[in-house]
């Protein structure tokens, strides 16, 4: 008898329109616990919304999102930020306020949104920050004060400083250099693996995506075109997945772009 394992994310028919516009069109998804899954996809493919759907920053027009075996679009707002609690995310930009020192950017969820006591949050912040390379001197710097590749880092200690179950990936390595890129990357395995938790990371820097992913997704024209092991993404068979990964002018991809 084989054991059916309750995935942790689940996406089905999740269809997404911003007026006329069809952004997710019958959207599946499946991330089972202590998986690492990116979604790949051109420029406003719709790989934010789809995260965005699953935080419930959007409400999906149609479709159902379950955490955990849970419809989350179910939820009264206080469970709804009950799941969240247990959400880390790291955002494209960092997004840390540069008010706060280092330590407390990484605090912040531990002491605004558990009540958890400064001190105690503190000691949490520099140990996170040190499972990210950063000593005890940069956490009491200011934000300002930090390289791009510093504040991934610090970003990346905030996602984990509550231990969470899901952290969502946005574009993680958009902006640095291919070396910090890949520290980051290295980084982000070995603290989704410390935590132990599920991984839902969106980009388009395939090598990054090859190096962080178990399995892949490709989202096209508002669906998931192909999924599978991040080890067959070369020989995925599919025409769009080829063109994509090659990076190719040329292939079924269209883009497009507006002509005066
Ligand atoms: N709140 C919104 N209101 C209207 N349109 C939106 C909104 N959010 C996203 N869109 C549109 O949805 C489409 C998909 O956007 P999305 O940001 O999800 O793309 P993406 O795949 O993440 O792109 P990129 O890789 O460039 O970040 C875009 O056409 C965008 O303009």
């Amino acid at each position: 008898m084989t054991e059916t394992v309750t995935p942790k994310i689940k996406m089905t028919g999740v269809r997404k329109a911003f007026g006329q516009k069809v952004v997710l069109d019958s959207f599946d998804l499946e991330v089972l616990p202590r998986e690492s899954v990116v979604i790949i996809g051109g420029s406003g493919s719709g790989k934010s919304v789809s995260l965005k759907c699953v935080l419930g920053l959007l409400q999906p027009d149609e479709g159902v999102i379950e955490i955990d075996g849970v419809d989350v679009g179910k939820l009264s707002h206080s469970d709804r930020e009950e799941v969240n609690s247990r959400i880390g995310m790291l955002f494209q930009n960092a997004a840390l306020f540069d008010s706060l020192p280092v330590w407390e950017n990484v605090a912040f969820g531990l002491i605004q949104g558990k009540q958890m006591a400064r001190n105690t949050a503190k000691d949490i912040a520099i140990d996170k920050l040190a499972q990210v390379g950063l000593g005890a001197d940069v956490a009491v710097l200011s934000p300002a004060e930090l390289s791009g590749g510093m504040r991934k880092r610090v970003g990346l200690a905030r996602a984990i400083a509550g231990d969470p179950d899901i952290i969502f990936f946005d574009e993680p390595t958009t902006g640095l250099d291919p070396i910090m890129g890949h520290m980051i990357d290295n980084l982000i395995v070995e603290c989704v693996r410390n935590v132990g938790a599920t991984a839902l990371t969106i980009t388009h820097d395939m090598p990054s995506a090859r190096r962080i992913s178990d399995r892949m997704a490709m989202l096209y024209k508002g669906k998931n075109i192909w999924q599978g092991p991040t080890a067959n993404i070369d020989n995925s068979g599919n025409d769009y997945v080829d063109q994509f990964i090659t990076g190719s002018a040329e292939g079924p991809i269209t883009m497009e772009v507006f002509r005066p």
